[in-house]
């Protein structure tokens, strides 16, 4: 599991580490310093070849002491450094005030109120002004390191001015350094993958500082799925797979929920049937072959299909009309047999008025798929919440956010974006970063949304849980677009999806891969 931490659970760790006597708060921030110092050498790997000019913003806190530390070990390959500090060396916290005051031994320390660093021409600048204790947005002299020129920019930890909690800039988005490289320690933190963070941060490198593995933080990055849990037996009958039942809108908004079916039966689901009104029943009958179709014209023929228990999953929303979707999701979330249920689109929409009739419905067999807009409708407070501007850090989240909502729908709630997150009742909560190494900017395509909810659907009708459906789904659905390139459309996802699933990692290659598929690691020396 990649855990991804808050700036709390990093101070914990921080904390646990320190107080087992095993190593010194100094100790680490010479590691994290040396560690910077590393990948910025694997990074540029001319910059190890003859001593360079650097300039090292330091802030007032441990941040600012990673970079009198990085001064310190560039100075000793040969390097003219240049120093300057935001705060007053009197306050610095004590570890800081060590490495400042080692730093003074071998340099000067300019007074970045005094010392304008504009236009400094420089091979290598040091973003150490603020990480994990950012609290307000830079203003100031703090702002001088936002404009700077120097070809390469490696931010400490984070760049400055972007939220480690919420991968939001405080303030205005323009408001952060733009680092070609963020080095951070022992594990990612929220904000390199959320919001702002993936468009500020570079690359992102993960240096081992050598901290104990302790239990998983909170929120784990999405990892790929185990290619097992994705076979069929091979004695397995086709309702052995699960049948997902996905409702169609009538005639002439059929395409979405067919994009859905084709999507839920490529995933894997035994056998998938089209629900449809009698206006688009030959449409939808001209378009299909594997598909089944079933004529449900209201709540009544509803009732009756599910009695069915071979139906083990649904898919309502996609093209689903709001008037169709007001009738009818009550009829599948009220039935006795309580089939497990992906609600998308229409169906999310057509409660806006009425969020908490539908809340009323939901159970733990529910998964939730709203893109922003849908959110904000069943949502508006949360929404609203999340809208405002990034005053304070730590800043209200799209994991807080997510979180909130599951817990209030009582159902897995998998918020959409490059920066999908997916949380469930408990607090669980996992997040599929588009970004990086992962980025998947073809999916931003009409209906790519329609089949992210056919694989929930498909997934669901096997058996997945939903926590574990929509992980597998968010993944699987960025995967098929990263694996069909540019010119991706919504129907070229479900086709591509057998490559997908041929080419998985089976169990032992998961746990190597996760890390290196989004961020790169580095393991520079302790
Ligand atoms: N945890 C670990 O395991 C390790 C942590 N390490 C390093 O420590 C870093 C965290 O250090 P940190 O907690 O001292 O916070 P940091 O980001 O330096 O800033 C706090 C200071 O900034 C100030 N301040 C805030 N916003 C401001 C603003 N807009 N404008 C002006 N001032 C502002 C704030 O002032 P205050 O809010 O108190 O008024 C306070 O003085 C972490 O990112 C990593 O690099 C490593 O050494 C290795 C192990
Ligand atoms: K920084």
């Amino acid at each position: 599991m990649l855990e991804i931490l808050t700036a709390t659970e990093m101070r914990a760790r921080e904390q646990v580490a320190i107080e087992s006597g095993g190593v010194t708060g100094l100790d680490l921030m010479e590691r994290a310093g040396r560690a910077v110092v590393d990948a910025v050498f694997a990074e540029w790997p001319e910059l190890a070849q003859t001593p360079q000019t650097a300039a090292v913003l330091c802030g007032p806190g441990n941040n600012g002491g990673d970079g009198f530390v990085i001064a310190r070990l560039l100075k000793a390959w040969g390097w003219e450094v240049g120093v300057y500090l935001y705060g007053d060396p009197e306050r610095l916290p004590p570890d800081a005030r060590i490495n400042h005051d080692r730093w003074c031994a071998m340099g000067s320390v300019h007074d970045l109120a005094q010392a304008s660093v504009e236009g400094l021409k420089v091979a290598l600048m040091v973003d150490a002004l603020f990480g994990t204790g950012l609290r307000r947005p830079l203003e100031g002299v703090a702002q001088q390191g936002l404009n700077q020129v120097a070809a390469r920019v490696v931010a400490v930890d984070l760049p400055s001015g972007l939220c480690s909690d919420s991968g939001r800039v405080l303030g205005t988005v323009s408001n952060a350094v733009r680092a070609a490289l963020t080095v951070t320690f022992h594990a990612p933190k929220l904000g390199h993958v959320l919001a702002d963070g993936p468009a500020v941060c570079g690359r992102v490198m993960v240096a081992d500082i050598a901290l104990a593995a302790q239990a998983g933080g909170a929120v784990r990055l999405v990892a790929p799925p185990d290619a097992q849990s994705l076979t069929k037996a091979e004695t397995a009958h086709k309702f052995g797979h699960g049948h997902a039942l996905i409702l169609t809108g009538g005639a002439g908004t059929t395409g979405a929920a067919r994009l859905a079916a084709r999507a839920a039966l490529r995933i894997g689901a035994g056998v998938v049937t089209l629900g449809v009104p009698p206006s688009a029943q030959m449409e939808v009958a001209a378009q299909i072959t594997a598909l089944m179709l079933r004529r449900i014209e209201d709540g009544k023929t509803l009732y009756a299909a599910l009695t069915d228990k071979r139906i083990t999953a649904l898919c309502l929303g996609p093209g689903m009309g709001t008037a169709r979707a007001r009738d009818l999701v009550p009829v599948v979330l009220r039935h006795e047999s309580a089939p497990r249920v992906v609600l998308d689109a229409d169906a999310l929409t057509a409660f806006a008025d009425a969020p908490e009739t539908l809340f009323g419905l939901l159970h733990e067999g529910c998964v939730l798929t709203p893109h922003g807009g849908e959110f904000a409708r069943l949502f508006p407070d949360i929404a609203a919440r999340l809208a405002a501007p990034a005053t304070q850090g730590p800043a209200y989240s799209k994991v807080e956010a997510t979180r909130e909502a599951a817990k209030r729908a009582g159902c897995v709630v998998l918020l959409k974006g490059a920066d999908t997150v997916i949380a469930a009742p408990d607090g669980a909560c996992a997040i599929h970063a588009a970004a990086y190494g992962r980025a998947a900017p073809w999916l931003a395509t009409a209906g790519a949304g329609d089949v992210l909810a056919g694989f929930v659907a498909g997934l669901l009708a096997r058996g997945f849980p939903p926590m574990q459906a929509a992980e597998t789904a968010a993944w699987l659905h960025g995967e098929c677009a990263r694996c069909f390139g540019p010119g991706l459309i919504a129907e070229d996802l479900p086709e591509v999806l057998p490559k997908v699933l041929r080419a998985l990692p089976d169990q032992a290659a998961r746990a190597s891969s996760r890390m290196s598929a989004l961020l790169a690691n580095s393991n520079p020396s302790t």
